[in-house]
């Protein structure tokens, strides 16, 4: 199964923990570097394009200022950032130099992915990295982003990365050697789960935070990233980072870590944007009949299905759809305002003219704008 999978594979993202980049005093570990420079080197010599994701910029700046903990506020994380990020590059620098590998920097916001715009310059960007042989580095742009503009961990980061530059893998690297029935460091009786065909609320209770002081958000963020990429069709392995020639082993095909085996039907690039990309501006709540339309029949969202409206956006704003019990099933973009929406709800779609004065179709959500989740 995994050897058929990777069969397919000519582009993955490698996502980086800070614990794995690390060594005891949080410093960067020039070893773990190495190892990885000449894993990353042979895959290159096969053909396949390697985009990694690394964390340990703060680690590596907290290191650089002599604290002796983890930064807590944010302008402290950030100021570590900046201190850490050129170090951490300079050391990719070095270990890739070895391998007559070159890289490049690459820092990100949830804002630069969510404006389409911009999403698609990153990708001519990274593409045209990627054809000149070339490995590009990429982290959070952590010195200018406040909390609601943060991808907030690496691990989402990568999610979005895979579908950015339509990567077939990805391949999470970090101090654990995959994911556990719970975490292990707290309860004994943890399993290693080696397959996983559908994440389940089980897996997902058991899935805690970090358990050092370097990582952030743990095997709950793994886990979201893992689901994020199934559902355009991608695999992700989530592996021990540290252990020797690793990398190399999960890509030919040894069962290390935990694999995730992509969903069936599977999200194009714009839908995948749709759902996991942008920030939801609001909701509109449907009734019944309008999520069994949505759901199960395959139709653009009309007003008379819609209930209430929560929040205020404009028209081409992302919103989240929600059933009558409160559960958020979908996602899209909608074709017209809050306040034109609060007009229009629960009339048909003919009278949206009379009532608006205009009208721009016949839908709130058109089919080719919403994702179900
Ligand atoms: N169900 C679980 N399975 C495995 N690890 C878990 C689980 N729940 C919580 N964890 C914790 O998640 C940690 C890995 O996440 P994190 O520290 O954020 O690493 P990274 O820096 O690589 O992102 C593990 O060391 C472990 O303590
Ligand atoms: N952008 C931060 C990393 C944030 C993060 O997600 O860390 P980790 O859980 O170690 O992948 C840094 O470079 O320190």
């Amino acid at each position: 199964m995994r050897k058929e999978l990777l069969k397919k594979v000519k582009r993955i993202v490698v996502k980086i923990g800070s614990g794995v980049l690390t060594c005891e005093d949080n410093g960067i570990d020039p070893s773990f570097l190495d190892g990885l420079a000449s894993q990353i080197a042979e895959l290159r010599a096969r053909g396949i394009e390697v985009v990694v994701v690394s964390s340990g910029a703060v680690a590596a700046g907290r290191q650089a200022l002599g604290l002796p903990d983890r930064p807590r506020t944010l302008p402290q994380k950030q100021a570590a950032a900046a201190i850490g990020q050129s170090r951490l590059m300079r050391a990719y620098e070095e270990a890739f130099s070895g391998y007559d590998l070159k890289v490049a920097q690459i820092l990100l916001t949830r804002d630069d992915l969510a404006n389409r715009r911009r999403f698609q310059n990153a990708r001519g960007t990274l593409d045209t990295l990627l054809s000149c042989g070339i490995v590009p580095v990429i982290n959070e742009n952590d010195t200018v982003v406040v909390d609601e503009l943060k991808f907030g961990d690496n691990d989402n980061l990568s999610a979005l990365v895979t579908n950015l530059v339509e990567a077939q893998l990805l391949l999470i690297m970090t101090d654990i050697d995959g994911l556990y029935t719970a975490d292990p460091r707290t309860d004994p009786t943890a399993t290693l789960i080696h397959q996983v065909g559908a994440v389940t609320r089980e897996m997902e209770r058991g899935a805690g935070g970090s358990g050092t002081t370097v990582g952030t958000g743990g095997m709950a963020t793994k886990l979201a990233a893992a689901k994020k990429v199934v559902k355009s069709g991608v695999a992700a392995i989530i592996f021990a980072g540290k252990g020797d020639g690793n990398l190399a082993r999960v890509m030919s095909g040894e069962l290390l870590g935990t694999l995730f085996l992509p969903a069936g039907e599977s999200l194009n690039r714009r839908k995948h944007w749709i759902a996991f990309t942008i920030k939801p501006a609001g909701s509109l709540v449907v009734d019944a009949g309008a999520r069994g339309a949505l759901a199960t029949h395959g139709k653009s969202l009309l007003p008379s299905g819609i209930a209430r409206v929560e929040g205020r956006f404009d028209r081409g704003a992302c919103v989240r759809v929600v059933d009558p019990e409160g559960i958020e099933f979908a996602r899209g973009i909608v074709d017209y305002s809050s306040q034109e929406i609060e007009k229009i709800s629960r009339h048909k779609s003919n009278e949206i003219e009379q009532i608006l004065g205009f009208r721009y179709g016949d839908d709130v959500i058109h089919r080719d704008n919403l994702v179900l989740l």
